[in-house]
């Protein structure tokens, strides 16, 4: 079996308004002239029909670009850093804790290079802003995609210089400064960093993987729908939870399933979207509560600091979704957050970052109102890793018991934890 990108024509062909459909040529733009509009790739699908099949999806490599043909670039020699294709795990534990039957994680928390799924959409950004011409690169982040872009720069040899708010977790900061950008650390929250980043991206011709580059990086995370479908044997699943900020990987995910439908490779099927926001960034879940089909911009407090957008540009797309498939939005504070981290943890042994806690509280939640059915084909997306956030445990996961070098100490430790309840199960003797 080989494992070589198939040499294909490009099957993109223009970017469209998703508001007015008025189209433009593929070049480094993102807002519709006419209306301020999103601007989004367009596929010939007849053409993807007649040339992709599983096995040619299959004989690609172990990574995103085994999609390559349903991914906005053109180059037979995409950056390939071996993102994607992260595990999708029948969560037992977890789901008995909950009360389901068939539930999965579709871990990015081990994506690579940065474990999260930033790692895909940055993949595609990059590649094709070295199409387009671009040798600096940039991008407005809560924290993973600042280090995702630095990192995949770096392998690519692009210059870069990302902006994050000043707050940041010192895990997120570091990740971002080893791999040698330029930081610009900016005092506001993500919204006033990206208005910021839309000026600069006006000023200096660089390519801003999630602004003038848009269209082209937030396709890489249909990228997590493709691969759920294959993993689950090239069917769909009938329930997902995925994390909402921008409400970018939410409808892509749904764009992912669709297009799949519609080239033959998976048969068609009504896959319900739920959203998991935190209470102290909410704005999808508040209209979505209140019936409204706008969203009101909100000022973020909350500890899911990744996902802590308070005008989402993709909101109303993504709160369409949830409504047409008889999804739901729901939001956790930040107790249930950390309570969703530990779950995952200490069911199914993933360390998430407070993104994936909040996906985990929700859909939790939702169980317990009685909106996910047991026997549902359940898919929750996990998009980040917990090393990277762990100021958010502190204090909430008890301490190791430092004991002496010696058996007596470590019995009594033993004691004492049982008795601190931090011993709940038999200790077996030979
Ligand atoms: C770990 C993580 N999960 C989920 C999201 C949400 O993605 P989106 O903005 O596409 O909704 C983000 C960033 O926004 C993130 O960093
Ligand atoms: N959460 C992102 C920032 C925003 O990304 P976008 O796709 O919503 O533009 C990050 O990890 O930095």
């Amino acid at each position: 079996m080989t494992s070589a990108i198939a040499q294909t024509t490009a099957t993109f062909s223009a970017l469209k308004c998703k508001e007015c459909g008025a189209e433009y040529e593929l070049k480094a733009s993102h807002v519709c002239e006419f209306c301020f509009g999103p601007l989004e790739v367009t596929y010939d699908y007849n053409a993807l029909r007649r040339s992709v099949t599983r096995e040619s999806i299959q004989a690609g490599p172990n990574s995103i670009w085994r999609y390559k043909a349903f991914l906005p670039v053109a180059t037979d020699n995409p950056i390939d850093v071996g993102t994607g294709m992260t595990p999708l795990v029948k969560a037992n534990r977890l789901a008995r804790r909950l009360g389901l039957k068939n539930l999965y994680i579709k871990n990015d928390a081990v994506n690579m290079p940065t474990l999260s799924f930033k790692d895909r959409v940055v993949s595609v950004a990059l590649t094709r802003a070295r199409e387009l011409g671009f040798t600096t690169v940039s991008c407005a982040s809560t924290g993973n995609l600042a280090n995702s872009t630095a990192a995949i720069a770096a392998h690519a040899g692009l210059d870069c210089c990302v902006f994050i708010p000043a707050d940041l977790e010192a895990g997120k900061v570091l990740g971002t400064l080893i791999y040698g950008p330029t930081v610009m650390a900016v005092e506001g929250n993500y919204d006033q960093v990206n208005r910021l980043c839309c000026e600069v991206a006006n000023t200096y011709g660089w390519g801003f993987v999630n602004i003038n580059l848009r269209p082209y990086y937030s396709e890489g995370s249909k990228t997590l729908g493709y691969e759920v479908a294959e993993q689950l044997g090239w069917q769909l699943p009938d329930h997902i939870v995925a994390p909402l900020a921008s409400g970018s990987l939410f409808t892509k995910i749904y764009k992912g399933f669709q297009e799949f439908v519609q080239v033959g490779l998976v048969d068609e099927k009504k896959v319900r979207f739920s959203g998991a926001q935190a209470e102290g960034c909410s704005p999808i879940a508040q209209a979505y509560r209140e019936d409204r089909d706008f969203i009101k911009p909100v000022k973020p407090s909350t500890i899911a600091k990744s996902i802590a957008i308070g005008n989402p540009a993709d909101g109303v797309y993504a709160l369409d979704i949830a409504r047409k498939t008889n999804g739901n939005i729901e939001s956790v504070n930040d107790a249930e957050i950390i309570e969703g981290i530990k779950l995952l943890a200490e069911t199914e042994g993933i360390f998430t970052e407070t993104a994936g806690g909040t996906t985990v509280a929700v859909l939790k939640k939702l169980v317990e109102a009685g909106k996910i059915d047991p026997e549902e084909t359940t898919v929750v997306y996990i998009t980040g890793n917990g090393l990277k956030t762990q100021e958010a445990v502190q204090g909430y996961i008890g301490e190791p018991l430092t004991i002496e070098a010696k058996l007596d100490s470590f019995e009594r430790a033993i004691e004492r934890a049982r008795t601190l309840d931090r011993l709940d199960w038999q200790p077996v003797l030979v």
